[in-house]
């Protein structure tokens, strides 16, 4: 430290108590070495080798502190080498403390005298166990990371500011670039496209300044001009130093997009082909569902053109019948009543003959309705023919069935309007109720048709209930039915006629054909049974024919057998007299016979210009232009007014033999007869008294002024013979007299 030779006591103490100080104050172990042994060291020397103080490392031997003699002598060699030169020789090594444990240490040593280096050496050692342990740990760190980067099976990257700083060879390899070709690229060389680049760009820039890592997919471009897409995942590597730059981490995911792509595709496909399939479904579906509906409604159709009468629309035979089982079960069950009503309309087939079907149709139709106005919901109203109703009452005794008939005859009174034409039609009903009646709906029903039948035969537009006889006469009626089918051919009919007097001279101007049925088997029957049987079957029009061509063959032989005056009343059945074609035949018989249409007389019952007064007027005035004389049969009985007598130009009315008949005893009929011949004679009509059979009645006739007589007390109804012609002669009419009336 001195120069001076001299140095003093103190001095040399003061330089010990610093080098001391010093020595104590160095967190570096410091010792002095010579001949292999510590002879000096200071504190932290003996701290660092596990020593408790300083003095206890004394003496020990270099090479106990070393792990090995081995070690020691490596390393005393090479520091020796060094130290010999003047150097300071700096090592690290492994050092063995006092209880055996071993350590790094920092070492150096330098000889004191490199001149003369038995005077020793001075060692320092730091403990940098901690140290190399820690620098270990880190080295084995960055060695794993360095082989998490290399061998990564993404791509990272680091960037700043834009370009590439390090990358690994897996982004490398994904870009198709060689090793540190893409260092310091910038990152718009490998992006797809600049739109793509900028996109990415602001997304990183945005989240990434709130410090959030980002992430999205990019497409990347490759060295060779192909394309990349990554799913990248980017983080700043320091959140407060942005300047730090970011680490990207990529993931090629383009062969997976690829996939989605396809299996997006392959599934756009499925659902495409799902669609059409379901469309097609769908259609299908609506199509059965059409069908369906098409096969309900034809079902329903069928259905309903087996049960209802297409015509009103009312329920047939078919649908009657079930539901007559289903009343017939219920009144059964319940003990309730149940009637049944067969209507059948009076002359309805008149309407068709003469005003044709489409009248006839549309009045069926307005019929139909009415009935069903008349009944209640529960009731049912079918057609079961042509003009034929069945109605079903459930619930219904004889007195409430009684009621819906004559509610039924009320309604019928209305006329229907039809065009121009305006009819009114009367029903004939039978009435037959349940159980006494009919048990089933065959039974019932019959029931109720024969009882029909009787009100038919009772005078019409009225209702009767069955009766267990009238069956039996219904039987008759059938029986009759079909014996007349064959009367013509067989030639069981005859015509009788019955002569009809002029009171005041007691002569014979006429007589009336009536017409005679004797059957082989049945006998004698009489016009008043058949011809009602003969009107319901339609058989009425070939008799009615075959009467009228007899009837004037009969009078042409009489006129030439000398009654040359003689005339011929025919009967004419309503239904021959709504005949379109009736004047043209009647003419046409006429002809054939040679026989002036003056010498016909038709006589017909009130009843035929009540349903359609217009059409009779008009038949009435054909046959009357033609010659021939009309006269009213069994007049009183119906509804007559007199405005039709005056406008149909009657010849002559025939009061109704049940006035005449008891003229004698009854002041009534004496005085309907004598008011009728009045009405007759102010209207210039002749009349005829019917069944006059005696002198009273012929007398009280004359007195009234009555024209003709007709009946038991001149002449019953005689067959063309010899007893008729004699009559006739014997009552001739001079021939002057035929112009009379
Ligand atoms: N559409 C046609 N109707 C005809 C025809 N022929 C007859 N008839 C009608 O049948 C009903 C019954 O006729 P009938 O049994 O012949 O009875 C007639 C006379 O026989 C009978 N009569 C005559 N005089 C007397 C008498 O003094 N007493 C008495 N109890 N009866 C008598 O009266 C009937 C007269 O008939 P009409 O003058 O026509 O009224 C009858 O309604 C006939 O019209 C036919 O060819 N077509």
């Amino acid at each position: 430290m001195h120069s001076s030779n001299t140095v003093s006591l103190d001095a040399i103490e003061r330089i010990l108590r610093e080098q001391h100080s010093l020595l104590g104050s160095t967190g570096l172990g410091i010792a002095f070495v010579r001949q292999q042994e510590i002879v000096s060291c200071n504190d932290r020397c003996a701290e660092i080798f596990g020593h408790g103080a300083a003095h206890e490392m004394l003496g020990r031997h270099g090479a106990s502190l070393h792990p090995d003699e081995k070690t020691f002598r490596r390393l005393r060699r090479r520091a020796r080498l060094h130290m010999a030169q003047g150097l300071t020789f700096r090592t690290e090594s492994q050092l063995r403390r006092h209880d055996g444990a071993l350590f790094w240490g920092g070492i150096t040593g330098r000889l004191i005298n490199p001149a003369a280096p038995g005077e020793g050496s001075i060692w320092t050692l730091d403990d940098i166990d901690e140290q190399r342990q820690a620098q270990a740990l880190l080295s084995t760190a960055l060695r794993e990371k360095q082989l998490l980067f290399d061998h990564a099976s993404v791509g990272i990257i680091f960037m700043r500011r834009g370009h590439l700083t390090r990358c690994n060879g897996h982004f490398e390899t994904m870009l198709g670039y060689g090793p540190g070709e893409l260092i310091g690229t910038s990152a718009r060389d490998w992006f797809a496209s600049t739109a793509e680049w900028e996109r990415i760009e602001e997304n990183f820039t945005r989240q990434l300044a709130v410090g959030l890592s980002s992430e999205g997919e990019m497409m990347l471009s490759r060295k060779d001009g192909g394309t990349v897409i990554c799913e990248v995942r980017c983080k700043l590597i320091d959140a407060n130093d942005p300047d730090q730059g970011t680490i990207w981490i990529t993931v090629d995911i383009t062969e997976r997009t690829q996939a989605q792509a396809a299996l997006a595709k392959v599934h756009e496909q499925l659902e495409q082909q799902v669609r059409d399939r379901t469309r097609e479904l769908s259609a299908t579906v609506e199509d059965l569902h059409r069908e369906m509906a098409d096969r309900k409604r034809d079902q329903d159709r069928i259905y309903w053109l087996a049960h209802y009468d297409p015509l009103t629309g009312l329920p047939n035979r078919t649908l009657l019948a079930d539901r007559s089982t289903q009343a017939i079960q219920l009144a059964r069950d319940n003990g309730t009543p149940l009637a049944a009503i067969f209507l059948d309309l009076d002359h309805f087939k008149h309407v068709n003959d003469s005003l044709g079907h489409r009248v006839g149709d549309t009045l069926l139709v307005q019929i139909a309705k009415r009935l069903r106005s008349v009944v209640r919901e529960k009731d049912t109203v079918s057609r079961i023919g042509g003009d034929e109703f069945v109605l079903l009452l459930p619930g219904a005794n004889a007195h409430g069935a009684a009621r819906v008939a004559d509610k039924l005859l009320e309604a019928s009174r209305q006329p229907y309007q039809i065009d121009h034409h305006e009819l009114t039609m009367a029903p004939s009903m039978g009435i037959a109720l349940y159980p006494q009646d009919g048990m089933d709906f065959d039974t019932l029903t019959q029931s109720a048709d024969v009882a029909m039948y009787h009100a038919k035969l009772d005078g019409r537009n009225t209702f009767r209930f069955f009766t267990p006889e009238m069956r039996a006469q219904s039987l008759r009626a059938l029986q009759l039915e079909n014996a007349l089918r064959r009367a013509l051919e067989r030639d069981e009919l005859q015509l009788h006629y019955q002569p009809q007097v002029r009171i005041r001279t007691g002569r014979v101007h006429s007589v009336e054909a009536l017409l005679r049925w004797n059957h082989p088997k049945l006998g004698p029957i009489s016009p008043a049974e058949f011809i009602p049987v003969a009107e319901d079957t339609g058989q009425i029009l070939q008799i009615g024919e075959w009467v009228l061509r007899n009837a004037v063959r009969q009078l042409k032989a009489w006129r030439l057998a000398g009654l040359t005056e003689l005339k011929v009343a025919v009967n004419l059945s309503a239904i021959q007299f709504h005949q379109p074609q009736l004047p043209d035949l009647v003419s046409q018989i006429l002809h054939a016979a040679a026989v002036p249409p003056d010498a016909l007389e038709l006589e017909l019952t009130e009843g035929v210009a009540v349903n359609d007064p217009r059409t009779a007027t008009e038949t009435m005035d054909q046959l009357r232009s033609r010659g021939v004389r009309l006269s009213i049969d069994d007049f009183g009985t119906g509804y007559s007014s007199l405005s039709q007598l005056k406008r149909f130009q009657i010849y002559k009315l025939k009061i109704d033999q049940s006035f005449v008949q008891d003229l004698d005893h009854d002041g009534n009929d004496r005085a309907i007869v004598s008011a009728i011949i009045r009405m007759a004679q102010a209207l210039g009509m002749q009349t005829t008294a019917e069944g006059v059979e005696t002198e009273a009645q012929l007398q009280f006739l004359r007195d009234m002024g009555c024209d003709e007589a007709q009946g038991y007390y001149f002449s019953r109804p005689l067959p063309p013979g010899d007893d008729l012609l004699q009559f006739l002669r014997s009552r001739q009419a001079p021939a002057f007299s035929s112009s009379r009336r």
